[in-house]
């Protein structure tokens, strides 16, 4: 039910021209039984012969034509789906809140808008045969009515016991898929610790040997247990569907004739019916387990999708279509700011605040202190990637509302210790192409990498020559406020300087404000006012 549910959502007008397309395709299959066991019995008769051959080739003609447009547009609408729901998905995760990304973890994203609407998209395809072939099944089930009423109803005692069989595998085989599911995210989620921690994996062998050896190995042989299991639980249903209808034959066959005096011409018309109809049962009850699978990778999706909702019903809904207009800026207020993560059983976590601090347009402010001390959610809190669970920001004066944080966003260029270097200089329409050779070579990146056909020629550089090019463009991005978190932790000592002897006294003549979480207190100096961070606080202001 799930599956047609979501069927009937997300196929559009196209879906619903297959379905009747394809119903109208099973019906002239059914239809074309009929035509077959009229032409056999009248096989003698010249006049009706040729009748039921123009029948015949009438049906087939329209059988073959709904066949091609169903083939046909079968794809459009399975790629159509995927599309809409991958976009759907990954448009509003882009609009969700950081702290709802960091907590889900990339792993389910990524398993959900990858392996499972690839299932779901397959099966739609396996669905919309069955569908013709269920619709035969019915016109045939009609058609043996019409030949004997004992007949039919010990046919639809066969379609019962499918049924009854089918609903008892299915009770057994859901919470399998399910678990399945969630075991395959966890199963991802080792497969991102392999590829993110290549190195360390590669240097050490004992690691290497635990990951493989006692989590990602035993995990995947879970799975395909799990998998096995749940498919054996469908052979037998199988098994039981298939007796139920050998049985229906034995029973049309050897006791029809006793039992309901039937005729001898009705036994073998009925029969030929049964056998015809065989090979569309088989992929009618064959594509079942394949709903059940996808019908929980449409159930964990709608949770997916369900929880991104409620994340999104608490924030302002944000249009990406314009470029946000800067806010008129004189100064930053930070008040009273609290701010707490939470523990995994919901209890608050480390906490910081309450944070108290002025920064008028063009400061260059340094903030130091020791690791855990609340920099970099500072740094977050600041920006407007956490919203705070006490106190505000204020603009000029004015409270910050939550309408406005996505133009406050904009106003920043944030180098996170954790910065991801993009190939492209998305979002940049008309690069001076000039300027940023000339910061390539300011930054002695020229050799490594060059801008070429709207793309950097490569990123493979070294952790202190990613942060440059980093830098390089937050440079060019030439957003009012720039928010360096241990820019040059990475930096040898010429960068180093460099970086806070030119390019911060730069930045501040072009009028731009600086925040900047550092522990180098050799260049203090640069800075108009440093701040220390303590247990989430700011104490007392350090020295320059
Ligand atoms: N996403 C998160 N979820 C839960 N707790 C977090 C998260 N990120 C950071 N923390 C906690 O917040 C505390 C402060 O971390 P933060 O990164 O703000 O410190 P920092 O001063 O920038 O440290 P460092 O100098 O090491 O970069 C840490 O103790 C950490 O446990």
């Amino acid at each position: 039910m799930e599956f047609l549910r979501f069927l009937q959502r997300e196929s559009g007008a196209i879906g619903r021209r297959i379905a009747l397309v394809t119903l109208l395709g099973g019906a002239v299959s059914g239809l074309m039984v009929t035509i077959i066991l009229g032409a056999a019995s009248a096989a003698t008769a010249q006049g009706e012969s040729f009748r039921y051959l123009l029948l015949f080739l009438i049906a087939l003609v329209a059988m073959m034509t709904a066949k091609r447009y169903s083939l046909r547009h079968t794809g459009e609408l399975t790629e159509g789906i995927v599309e809409r729901l991958r976009l759907r998905v990954a448009d509003k995760i882009r609009r969700a809140e950081l702290l709802f990304f960091e907590s889900t973890g990339p792993a389910q994203f990524t398993t959900l808008l990858t392996k499972e609407t690839q299932t779901i998209s397959s099966t739609v395809s396996m669905a919309i045969n069955a569908s013709a072939s269920a619709v035969m099944l019915l016109v045939a089930f009609l058609f043996i009515a019409y030949l004997s009423v004992p007949a039919f109803l010990l046919t639809l005692g066969a379609m019962a016991t499918a049924v009854i069989a089918y609903r008892w595998s299915l009770s057994t085989a859901e919470p399998q898929l399910q678990q399945t599911l969630e075991m395959e995210v966890g199963f991802f989620g080792l497969i991102e610790h392999l590829l993110d921690g290549f190195k360390e994996l590669k240097v050490d062998a004992r690691k290497n040997r635990d990951l493989f050896d006692n989590h990602l190995r035993p995990l995947a042989t879970k799975v395909t247990n799990l998998k096995v299991e749940t498919n054996n639980s469908f052979v037998t249903t199988t098994l039981i569907t298939h007796s139920a209808f050998y049985g229906l034959l034995g029973v049309i066959i050897f006791l029809l004739p006793r039992f309901a005096q039937a005729e001898g011409s009705v036994v073998i018309k009925i029969s030929t019916v049964i056998l015809f109809i065989f090979g569309p049962m088989a992929e009618v009850v064959g594509v079942v387990p394949y709903i059940a699978k996808a019908a929980v990778a449409i159930r964990a999706i709608e949770t997916m999708e369900s929880k991104l909702d409620d994340e999104l019903s608490h924030v302002p809904t944000v249009n990406f279509a314009d470029d946000p207009a800067p806010l008129p800026l004189r100064e930053i207020e930070v008040r009273d700011l609290v701010f707490s993560y939470k523990n995994p059983d919901g209890t608050p976590g480390y906490t910081v605040g309450p944070l108290n601090v002025t920064i008028p347009l063009g400061e260059v402010l340094f903030i130091q202190g020791g690791n855990g001390g609340g920099k970099s959610t500072f740094l977050k809190l600041l920006t407007g990637l956490y919203q705070p669970a006490g106190g505000a920001l204020y603009l000029n004066g004015h409270r910050l509302q939550p309408s406005q944080y996505h133009r406050y966003r904009n106003m920043f260029s944030v180098i996170f210790t954790d910065f991801h270097l993009f190939d492209r200089l998305y979002g940049l329409q008309n690069v001076d192409e000039d300027r940023l050779n000339e910061r390539l070579q300011e930054m002695e990146l020229d050799a490594k990498t060059s801008y070429y056909e709207g793309r950097f020629s490569t990123l493979n550089l070294s952790t202190g020559q990613r942060k440059r090019l980093s830098l390089i463009i937050a440079l060019l991005d030439d957003k009012p406020i720039l928010v360096f978190d241990e820019w040059a932790a990475d930096q040898d000592p010429i960068f180093r300087r460099h970086f806070y002897e030119v390019i911060l006294p730069e930045l501040k003549r072009q009028g731009k404000t600086i925040i900047a979480a550092t522990h180098d207190d050799r260049y203090f100096s640069a800075a108009d006012r440093v701040l220390k961070m303590e247990y989430g606080r700011f104490v007392n202001g350090a020295p320059k």
